[in-house]
């Protein structure tokens, strides 16, 4: 079973505020589109994976993206995480209506292909499943077969709302690399610990991480 991924990804001068302490105004957006790069390149080097959409309406992150082997879809409807998620969810039927759809968070700079390949086989054995989140409080992947309606519910707590709406929670070991989103210096600390893709390397090689 081969997966199509829905990437969201807010426009970078707008992404990851909350790495401000971190990062600042100059960098941030290099940072941002440093994660959403090796996201993607992750994601596509999976065998689980068929393609990739990635919703925004960021030029530069639409075609550094694009040369990577993402479809960009235009964030149309301009309204926030979850309506970017539908609205790339109905795209990516439109053309694939038979296709096992995963939303997919674009701030896992240290995915592992094989890591989310063992996701998205657990998650095939259900008709709706996610992965929480490192903190165990929001959600990185929500996955569901062809023919279900992905219903987003991501933001603060997702993951309480996920389960809420009937979700099955994905208990995995070993997949740390698919948990590990980076809204934080700290979350950027553990995601330099696990290993980081290339270009979140060079993009934070100077920044000062907390406890580095
Ligand atoms: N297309 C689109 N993507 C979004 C939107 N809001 C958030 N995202 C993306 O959704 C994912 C999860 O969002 P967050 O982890 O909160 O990332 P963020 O919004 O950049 O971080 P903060 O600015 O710190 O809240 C990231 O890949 C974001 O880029 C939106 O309105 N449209
Ligand atoms: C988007 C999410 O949250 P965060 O902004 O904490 O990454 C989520 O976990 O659903």
């Amino acid at each position: 079973m081969r997966w199509t991924l829905v990437i969201p990804l807010k426009p970078l001068a707008l992404a990851k505020s909350r790495l401000a302490d971190t990062a600042g105004d100059g960098l941030r957006p290099g940072v941002a589109l440093a994660f959403a790069e090796d996201t993607v390149a992750a994601a596509l080097a999976s065998p689980a994976v068929r393609d990739v959409a990635v919703v925004t309406d960021d030029a530069l992150a639409g075609r550094t993206l694009a040369t990577l082997g993402a479809r960009i879809v235009p964030d149309e409807p301009g309204a926030g995480l979850n309506a970017a998620l539908a609205h790339g969810a109905a795209v990516v039927r439109a053309f694939r209506p038979d296709a096992p759809l995963a939303a997919l968070n674009a701030d896992l700079p240290s995915l592992r292909a094989p890591e989310l390949a063992r996701v998205l086989e657990a998650a095939a054995q259900f008709p709706r499943a996610f992965l929480p989140d490192a903190a165990a409080i929001g959600t990185t992947l929500l996955a569901v077969a062809p023919g279900r309606a992905l219903r987003p519910a991501f933001g603060p707590d997702s993951r309480a709302r996920h389960r809420a709406s009937g979700a099955v929670e994905l208990r995995l070991d070993a997949v740390d690399s698919v948990r590990q989103d980076v809204d934080t210096g700290e979350d950027l600390r553990a995601a330099l610990a696990l290993g980081v893709g290339p270009r979140t390397a060079a993009a934070t090689a100077r920044l000062l991480i907390p406890g580095q």
